[in-house]
């Protein structure tokens, strides 16, 4: 699991761990573990022309004495002072002793021509967008040929939400420091973090619970029970599916298809698409009835593609009349949004699974000028307490919380999976995970996590050789879970 922890967290761990080092200790720390990355990347460090862009605080002063240790491995190491009389002191000796140059004015800093740039202009102190100075020469780094790696985070993305209210630095490799922070993996801050390396400086005991958490593969795989010697058909949970209609069958046939992937026990079809879900799956047992025709099921999906007439709104208050676990997607949000009290009123589980249109149709707060707003995880948080269920918001991060503020951000996937049918996968996926949990007792929010997880994998192998169809998605899903099982090994 990887804990996402606030500035706020990451200082409150720092404060205590300081206390019993010698001062200066993390510091050196984090400047080291910058170093062997940016040597990791580079391949080299004689001869190798590295621009330091030094703000005021201790952000610069770990890109000062990083670029001191690769100036005394024969860098050309240049310093860009922001604030030159308020510069890191210690930071500006060492570097200044290892070798390192301090460029006199920001115009000639050699960003265009540097092989790398360490953006230490601002860190986990920032706020607000950056201002023109900074934002000039973050622009002047991306304009220019060099390797862009930010330290501890890319200067102009908020630490805590990846919020990027104005500039910011496009960094391909962001090196962190003790935790990741939550701006590096959701929202627009996850665009300009590139890849992300985790220095530890020793903080682990000190960090407490994180503030929202990613899963790893083998975290996903310990979510999603596969079959025992004793389990027969019934036992895995039988996922309930109602999408699709008799003239779009397709996200019947794509929802089918996926809670069939993902889990193979039994999977059970009711409503006017069952002639195409029929004929693509001869696997799932299919009723053109309603609902409660369709036999026991431990938990449903309910809406892609089923449509929003009168008929539909009768059989979506039926499925969460059910006090079983319920995924309500696509028309079904639709639907809802005319009458939460269907979501409000329930005591057993309901994931809601919006892109940003449906979810500002669904909260009107959201549906203002302002949108859903740069904070994704509040909204999802604020949007889950609001009706008392579990709201996974779709994206290329997509985030899942809970009422109670439990938050998980998805680590996996591909801009590919923006393609028409990939949600009516991923809220097939999410059925079947959701129909184990009675046996698994996993929380909503965990099911939601695991689910978005193995549905960014199975796009991820799906892209692999190029561009992925929905239907591509769910062929690849029994490989994705495959994979997990075994931890990634390749097939
Ligand atoms: N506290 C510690 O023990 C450690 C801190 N470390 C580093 O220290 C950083 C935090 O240092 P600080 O608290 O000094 O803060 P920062 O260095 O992140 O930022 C403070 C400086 O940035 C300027 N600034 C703020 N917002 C700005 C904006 N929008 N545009 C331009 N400039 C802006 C401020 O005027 C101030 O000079 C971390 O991100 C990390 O890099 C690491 O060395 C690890 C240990
Ligand atoms: N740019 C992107 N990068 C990564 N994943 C994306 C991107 N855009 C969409 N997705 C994912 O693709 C899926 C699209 O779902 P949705 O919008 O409901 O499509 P549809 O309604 O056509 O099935 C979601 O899982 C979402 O997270
Ligand atoms: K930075």
């Amino acid at each position: 699991m990887i804990g996402l922890h606030t500035a706020e967290q990451v200082r409150t761990a720092e404060r205590a761990l300081m206390a019993t080092l010698p001062p200066g200790t993390l510091m050196q720390r984090a400047a080291t573990g910058l170093a062997t990355v940016c040597l990791g990347l580079a391949g080299r460090a004689h001869g190798l022309r590295v621009v330091l862009l030094v703000g005021a605080g201790d952000n610069g002063g770990d890109a000062l004495f990083a670029g001191a240790q690769l100036a005394g491995r024969g860098a050309q190491v240049t310093a860009v002072l922001l604030a030159p009389e308020r510069a890191h002191a210690s930071g500006l000796t060492a570097f200044r002793r290892a070798g390192g140059r301090v460029a006199d004015d920001p115009a000639r800093s050699g960003l265009d021509r540097a092989d790398l740039v360490l953006d230490g202009i601002v860190g986990i102190g920032g706020s607000g967008g950056l201002r023109p100075a900074a934002a000039d020469l973050a622009g002047q780094a991306a304009a220019g040929p060099g390797l862009l790696v930010a330290v501890d985070l890319p200067s102009g993305v908020a630490a805590d939400t990846g919020e990027v209210p104005g500039e910011v630095f496009p960094a391909q490799h962001t090196v962190t420091f003790g935790a990741v922070k939550p701006g590096l993996v959701v929202g627009e801050g996850r665009r300009h973090a590139g890849q992300v390396h985790l220095v530890d400086i020793g903080l682990g005991p000190h960090l407490g619970d994180p503030a929202a958490r990613q899963l790893t593969d083998a975290d996903a795989a310990a979510r999603i029970e596969p079959p025992s010697p004793d389990s027969d058909k019934y036992s895995g949970g039988v996922v309930g599916v109602v999408a699709g209609s008799a003239t779009y069958p397709g996200a019947g046939v794509l929802c089918t298809g996926a809670a069939l992937r993902t889990r193979p026990g039994l999977v059970r079809y009711a409503g006017t698409a069952a002639d195409g879900v029929r004929a693509s799956w001869p696997e799932a047992i299919v009723t053109s009835g309603r609902p409660g025709d369709a036999g026991r099921v431990q938990a449903w999906v309910v809406g892609p593609g089923m449509g929003t007439d009168d008929d539909a709104r009768s059989v979506l208050a039926e499925v969460l009349a059910t006090d079983l676990p319920v995924v309500v997607d696509a028309d079904g949000l639709t639907m809802v949004a005319d009458a939460p009290e269907l979501v409000r009123d329930r005591t057993a589980p309901t994931v809601l699974t919006p892109h940003d249109r449906e979810f500002a149709r669904l909260f009107t707060w959201a549906g203002g000028s302002t949108g859903i707003g740069g904070d994704r995880m509040a909204a999802a948080r604020r949007g889950a307490a609001e009706l008392g269920c579990t709201v996974l918001l779709k994206g290329d991060a997509t985030v899942i919380a809970d009422a109670h503020g439990t938050t998980y951000v998805n680590g996996t996937g591909t801009p590919w999976l923006a393609t028409a049918g990939t949600g009516d996968v991923l809220s097939g996926v999410l059925g079947a995970v959701l129909a184990q949990t009675p046996v698994t007792g996993l929380p909503a929010v965990e099911a939601a996590a695991a689910a978005a997880h193995l549905h960014g994998r199975a796009g991820q192998l799906a892209a692999a050789d190029g561009p992925l169809i929905a239907g591509d998605l769910v062929r690849h899903l029994a490989e994705a879970v495959g994979r997990l099982y075994r931890g990634g090994a390749p097939a």
